[in-house]
């Protein structure tokens, strides 16, 4: 199905002003223009027919309307930018499987460009000799299992200093969203950097600023050929802003691992961080791409962007379904106190028999994908998907939430239940195009092990050292929140009662 979005030239020229105000208070899509494909239409009338569709809803909420009533691959002109939108497992396969080289650039975008030095990163670099070898790394130096494995003692430590903390606050009414952040942006800090930053949440809070602009549903990107509209609208101003405060960060950062000079803790000695890993293939030398600052500073950009909220968002998304379902909630606390037999504290190694907390997190990353939208893509060539010819530099925006919760697919779609996953074969490898939170094919995320590892070990400690209620006269919602990752609208707030466990907090 084809529809186009977009105003008419003649009315964008005749009235600068006010199409400008339209674009910037509508934000995230454009309007209809007559398609060649189908009858002529005044622009108008299919405005009207869709734009109730997409005023004021979430991107992937607004994807699937359009979905539902037009099919699974839909033509939408976002401004200049030509993107089809695939809306169901068969045609994202052809995407990620069947096509995947042809589909293995990803779109330009103005932020990016700024941020990481002209796509010197891994997740935004065009498809290219310089992407493979950047990917290779990252799968093999930087986030391997083996150097998962070596970043165990953070997560053990980082996840029991929250549990102490909560428990200073027992019967009180917690911000559970917040300290879910701080712990993901503690051990991504430390991860990456070997140690917790002075500076890590400034440099988180630029990057996620810098990163929410990045869906490509920004103006300027929308419209890349009118080289004004960055420096009137100030997109420019404030990302070099950014960029240059980040800049600040990241030099001392390096600085401090070349002088040998960072304040590392007891075991922090014993592992290679990702900063350490990379210098040293930059001093390694047998590289196609001989690794330079700034290189590494957009490396090391890539892996907090995408290890921390992805994976605090996790947790939050699983607490409130849990929440919502006591009985889920009962059996997921059955089984960890049954496994741990009163243990005082859990290590990493304890969680591996947890077999109902993985299917609980696989559920509900199912309803709740951190990257609702993946990553968008981008046709190195002309293709055929579905039946559609798709013209080389076409965009593509994969609705992952919309294709998790397809009822050809799934039983009771909306409903959260893990059993779902027990007898099933379907996994997280990106080869069931039904369940994508990690997304399939060459551009697949490569920091799963670590992503998974991060949310399991402290959803065991919260759920096996307390149980939760709501505060007194509240329910919960399950609004959610768009920007880099899919978050919840509202904070999660509980109140958390010790469970009888035989820990000295
Ligand atoms: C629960 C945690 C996580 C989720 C749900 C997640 C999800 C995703 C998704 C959906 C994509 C786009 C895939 C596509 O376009 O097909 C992606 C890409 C990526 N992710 Fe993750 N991610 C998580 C954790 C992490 C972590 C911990 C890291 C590293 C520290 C990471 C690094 C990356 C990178 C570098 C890419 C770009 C890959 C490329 O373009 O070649 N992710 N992730």
């Amino acid at each position: 199905m084809d529809i186009q979005f977009n105003f008419s030239l003649p009315f964008f020229f005749a009235c600068p002003l006010v199409v400008f105000i339209i674009i910037t208070w509508f934000g995230r899509f454009m309007s209809l223009y007559p398609n060649k494909n189908l009858p002529p239409q005044p622009w108008t009338l299919p405005l009207i027919g869709h734009m109730h569709h997409l005023l004021g809803a979430l991107p992937h909420h607004a994807l699937s309307n359009i979905a539902q009533k037009l099919g699974p691959v839909v033509r939408i002109q976002l401004g200049q930018v030509s993107a089809i939108v695939i809306s169901s497992p068969p045609m994202a396969k052809e995407i990620m499987k069947t096509h995947d080289l042809s589909f293995a650039n990803r779109p330009k975008l103005l932020s990016v460009e700024i941020i990481v030095y002209n796509y010197l990163d891994i997740a935004f670099a065009p498809y290219s000799n310089y992407w493979r070898q950047m990917r290779k790394i990252c799968v093999l130096e930087l986030l391997s299992a083996k150097k998962v494995q070596s970043f165990r003692c953070i997560r053990e430590q980082e996840s029991w200093n929250l549990i102490q903390s909560i428990a200073t606050q027992r019967f009180k009414t917690i911000n559970l969203s917040d300290k879910a952040f701080t712990l993901m942006n503690t051990i991504i800090t430390r991860v990456v950097v070997g140690s917790r930053c002075k500076d890590q949440d400034t440099l988180l809070e630029l990057i996620r600023g810098a990163f929410d602009l990045s869906g490509g549903f920004d103006v300027v990107d929308l419209f890349p050929s009118f080289k004004l509209l960055p420096l009137i609208t100030g997109t420019k101003k404030k990302m070099m802003n950014i960029r240059n405060k980040m800049d600040v960060i990241l030099d001392g950062i390096i600085f401090e691992h070349i002088e040998g000079s960072v304040n590392r803790e007891g075991n922090e000695l014993n592992f290679e961080d990702i900063v350490d890993a990379l210098l040293r293939l930059k001093d390694y030398g047998g590289l196609q791409f001989p690794l330079n600052f700034e290189n590494i500073k957009a490396v090391v950009l890539d892996m907090f962007a995408a290890g921390s909220d992805t994976s605090s968002v996790t947790i939050e998304w699983v607490m409130s379904e849990l929440m919502m379902n006591p009985r889920v909630m009962k059996k997921a606390q059955d089984e960890l106190r049954r496994v741990l037999k009163g243990k005082a504290k859990i290590y990493e190694s304890d969680i591996q028999e947890l077999d109902y907390l993985k299917l609980v997190i696989k559920e509900s990353l199912r309803l709740h994908p951190p990257v609702p939208l993946l990553l968008p893509r981008e046709s190195r060539e002309n293709c055929e998907i579905g039946g559609y010819h798709i013209p080389v530099k076409t965009k593509v925006i994969i609705n992952a939430w919309m294709i998790g919760r397809d009822p050809n697919y799934w039983i009771e779609p909306e409903s959260f239940i893990p059993e779902r996953f027990s007898e099933s074969s379907i996994n997280m490898m990106g080869t069931n195009f039904e369940y994508l939170p990690f997304g399939a094919g060459r551009r697949m995320c490569p920091g799963m092990l670590l992503g998974l590892a991060n949310v399991e070990l402290p959803l065991a400690m919260l759920l096996y050292h307390f149980d939760w209620e709501l505060p007194q006269s509240q329910d919960l919602d399950m609004l959610e929140s768009f920007g880099a990752t899919l978050r919840r609208k509202n904070k999660l707030l509980l109140v958390p009662h010790p469970y009888n466990t035989n820990t000295d907090y």
